[in-house]
């Protein structure tokens, strides 16, 4: 077998994506790009250097100059970075700033693991297997949430609810790239499976597909 192994993870906000990914990559040894620091980067400079995330112009300049060095130093979880992301990710120049990196990342042998919002869509409509991960947006606010609260003490769940399905109906409704699952995905609902249940699902599905292809 001598093409890269490439798994494409897309889904929403706190659906488990992260969490899937890493374990795929660890039992399969591959490579894990969280695609979504890029675009948390990306925010992170234009909030850091006083820009408009809507600043289209600023927006892409910051992308063209991305240094993906910054991705271990800079406080990328906090919502407002997350919500940020979600703005600068609307503009096409930002994304094709973007594909190059995540194309070469991939594309290494032995493969890699990559999730985000538009992997089995546009950057790898070629992946050897695409997963759809979801859960309801109660389910993924609490997840959050509980996250949130242990470095936050005025995080609320609700705000946390109101402003996850902000940043999915602009996930989903943006002209570029929106968020939706690949027609070949398969879709997960981790809702009421728990991260090991999620992943012998996974695994089964890509052990599948690798027998079919050797
Ligand atoms: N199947 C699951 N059941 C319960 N909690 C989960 C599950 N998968 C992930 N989590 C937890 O939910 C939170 C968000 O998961 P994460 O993988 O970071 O989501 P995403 O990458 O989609 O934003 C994390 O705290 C993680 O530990
Ligand atoms: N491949 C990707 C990954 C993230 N993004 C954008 O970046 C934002 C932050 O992504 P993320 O994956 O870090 O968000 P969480 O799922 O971790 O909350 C998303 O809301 C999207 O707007 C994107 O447009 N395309």
């Amino acid at each position: 077998m001598s093409e890269p192994l490439i798994i494409a993870i897309d889904g929403p906000a706190a659906s488990g994506k992260g969490t899937l990914s890493r374990r795929l990559a660890s039992f399969y040894g591959l490579r894990h790009l969280d695609t979504g620091t890029l675009y948390r980067g990306v925010a992170w400079i234009m909030l850091r250097d006083g820009f408009e995330p809507r600043d289209e112009a600023a927006a892409v300049k910051v992308a063209r100059a991305f240094d993906p060095e910054i991705l271990g130093s800079a406080d990328l979880r906090t919502p407002a970075v997350g919500r940020s992301a979600s703005l600068v990710a609307v503009h096409e120049g930002v994304r094709k700033a973007l594909f190059d990196f995540q194309r070469s990342f991939g594309l290494q042998k032995p493969g890699a693991v990559l999730d985000g919002r538009d992997i089995g869509t546009v950057i790898f409509p070629d992946a050897t297997v695409k997963f759809f991960i979801t859960a309801s947006p109660e389910e993924r606010a609490q997840r959050r949430y509980l996250e949130l609260r242990a470095s936050d003490e005025g995080v609320t769940y609700e705000g946390t609810l109101a402003e996850l399905k902000r940043r999915d109906e602009r996930d989903q409704s943006r002209e570029e790239a929106p968020l939706k699952p690949a027609a070949e995905a398969e879709i997960i609902d981790t809702s009421k499976l728990t991260p090991d249940e999620v992943m012998a699902r996974a695994v089964r599905i890509i052990d599948n597909v690798v027998r079919g292809r050797t």
